[in-house]
């Protein structure tokens, strides 16, 4: 579903943040990624839909190399990956339907998007996505009404409106308690194993990576330290990777 080969980020051309990672993340995978803070995490996850250009190396979504796609087919690949971001990235004086809405814009011709033009198919898997993450009641609430973990689920539910293949998720539950992180959690794996969508997701709280993910990659200085299994991870490799 994901393959990288040979991937660095450089930044300003001092920066080395990824450095020369290839992996393979096959369709369904629950994939953690963790690493100290700087050991380029975000970078790493942000490449994969070219929201930070690779300096160097290829990025294949579904056997097609991003790299070499432009405008149309670029933006067709990208609607089939949906991003979470740590502070939500909702408009907070909006309803959450609207924000969710956001989701269909993909699906829309530029005219009918600038105008935020959507039909009952829209509402109906707007809806639907609400229902997804527990917040159908929610429907008509302001954003800033609500809790930051219900703000992430429903983040989470306005990417499902992009009809997703692959989550990127970077320390969505960073920023919530823990009873918070663990429902926002949930939801992620609920989607995983319900729709077989891909997750990739950044998490600097490494029980909860042991908990929900089925394979966890730990980053050191930008490099891969180990790739496994999460039942083949042995304390003392995490206390290296955290010294
Ligand atoms: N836009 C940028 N411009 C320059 N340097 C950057 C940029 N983004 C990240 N870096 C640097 O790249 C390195 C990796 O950062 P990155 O954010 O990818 O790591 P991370 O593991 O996600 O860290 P954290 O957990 O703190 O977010 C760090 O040295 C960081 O300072």
């Amino acid at each position: 579903m994901i393959k990288l080969e040979d991937v660095s980020v450089l930044y300003n051309k001092k920066v080395l943040a990824v450095d020369n990672i290839s992996l393979n993340i096959d369709k369904g995978e629950f994939v953690g990624i963790i690493g100290l803070s700087g050991s380029g995490k975000s970078s790493l996850l942000k490449t994969v839909n070219l929201l930070v250009k690779p300096s160097n190396g290829r990025i294949y979504v579904e056997g097609t190399n991003i790299g070499l796609l432009k405008d149309k087919k670029l933006r067709n690949i990208r609607r089939k990956i949906g991003f979470i971001f740590q502070d939500y990235n909702l408009v907070d004086r909006s309803s959450v339907l609207e924000n969710v809405l956001v989701g269909r814009l993909g699906y829309k011709s530029s005219l009918k998007s600038f105008f935020g033009l959507f039909d009952d198919e829209d509402y109906k898997v707007a809806v639907n996505a609400l229902e997804q993450v527990g917040l159908k009641e929610k429907v008509f609430s302001r954003a800033d009404e609500l809790s930051g973990g219900q703000k992430q689920r429903v983040a989470i539910a306005k990417t499902l409106c992009q009809k997703p293949k692959i989550i990127l998720a970077d320390e969505p539950v960073s920023s919530l308690d823990v009873s918070s992180a663990q429902t926002v959690m949930d939801y992620f794996k609920k989607i995983n194993e319900k729709s077989q969508i891909t997750i990739m997701i950044n998490l600097h709280d490494v029980s909860l990576a042991k908990k929900y993910c089925s394979r966890i990659i730990a980053l050191k200085h930008g490099k891969i330290f180990f790739d496994k299994k999460v039942g083949d991870i042995d304390d003392d490799q995490l206390q290296e990777l955290y010294q």
